[in-house]
């Protein structure tokens, strides 16, 4: 039996609620394949296109009211609390089918400590909500000051600081759940990112990348395995061209001269490769996988994705 901690990507949860709630019960299919081989499962997801859209429809109701805008860590704090509202569901419900149902599936509201003067709030990075064309994006920006970027060939995105976790405000709590054998959905949309500031925590305006948070929460709770479940099977060198090569198996000495090659795109596939050699070199005999969704517990088995380890 091994401790696994998963990131699970945006293509697992769609874009609307209702695409959300079907796409959650597919993903709850290869979480309980893993419950079912008796691991100890714990569960990240993303929130990019959620938290976008939770933050915009504040803004409009702002408009006429500029005391009803929502800070962006309450933003994080709501898209934790609906999208593990649906995972909570979907994995209970498929637990149940398979006579599994007493274990018990709780979704843990996460603070994620992050530093002030991370260089990150300098340069904002993490793409968050809907999808623009360029002339829009503009428009957009001269309107409301809000930075947009292109994402990764695939529009325009409004784009906020994303630093990186430095620790989990709820590890303690999140350690007890798991020692007690329950599935946890933790570190939801990368947690609430918190800064220390006087004699106390208080939230700061950041996305943080959820693969990094699942990566530092896999370390503090000594997880076996890091698995990131996304739209491929595997990463891959030259990704795209006629020579694409499915990487399997590597140690963090290989996939580091890839980095340096430019083989991942840096919006896409390079943070999943940075999050899995954190979690892969944090201690001898951790292994990180960067998987598809569907092939999750043939990848814990190294029968498919790409796993990565000192
Ligand atoms: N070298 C690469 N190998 C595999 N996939 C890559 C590579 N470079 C970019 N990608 C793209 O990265 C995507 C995963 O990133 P993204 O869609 O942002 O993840 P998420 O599942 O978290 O939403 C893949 O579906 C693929 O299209
Ligand atoms: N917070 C975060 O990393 O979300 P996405 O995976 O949806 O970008």
């Amino acid at each position: 039996m091994s401790k696994i901690v998963i990131a699970l990507g945006g293509n697992a949860l769609g874009n609307s609620a209702n695409e959300q709630l079907t796409k959650a019960e597919l993903a709850a299919k290869s979480v309980a394949d893993l419950i079912e081989a008796g691991h100890n499962v714990v569960i990240a997801h993303g929130n990019g296109p959620q938290v976008g859209q939770i933050r915009l429809a504040f803004e409009e109701t702002a408009a006429s009211d500029p005391e009803k805008i929502m800070p962006f860590p309450e933003c994080i704090a709501m898209s934790q609390g609906y999208i593990g509202y649906h995972l909570q569901q979907a994995i209970d419900e498929e637990l149940v089918e398979r006579n599994l149902g007493d274990i018990p599936v709780v979704s843990m509201l996460t603070q994620v400590v992050v530093d002030a003067n991370d260089k990150a709030f300098d340069n904002p990075t993490k793409p968050i909500g809907a999808y623009y064309s360029e002339i829009d994006a503009k428009k957009i920006m001269e309107e409301t000051g809000d930075i947009y970027k292109e994402d990764s060939g695939r529009g325009w995105r409004r784009v906020i600081a994303s630093p990186k976790p430095i620790d989990i405000y709820e590890k303690v709590s999140l350690q007890t759940l798991v020692d007690a054998g329950q599935v946890v959905v933790a570190c939801g949309g990368g947690g609430v990112p918190i800064v220390y500031k006087g004699n106390r925590y208080e939230g700061i305006d950041a996305v943080i990348d959820k693969d990094f948070a699942a990566a530092k929460m896999a370390a503090l709770i000594d997880a076996d395995i890091f698995i990131v479940l996304t739209a491929v099977d595997n990463v891959y060198v030259n990704f795209g061209k006629e020579n694409q090569k499915a990487l399997e198996d590597v140690t963090i000495e290989e996939i580091e001269t890839y980095i340096q090659e430019g083989q991942f795109a840096p919006g896409s596939m390079l943070p999943k490769v940075e999050a899995a050699v954190d979690f892969a070199q944090s201690k001898e005999g951790r292994k990180s996988i960067i998987a598809s969704l569907e092939q999750a517990s043939k990848a814990i088995y190294s029968e498919s994705g790409t796993s990565i380890h000192l």
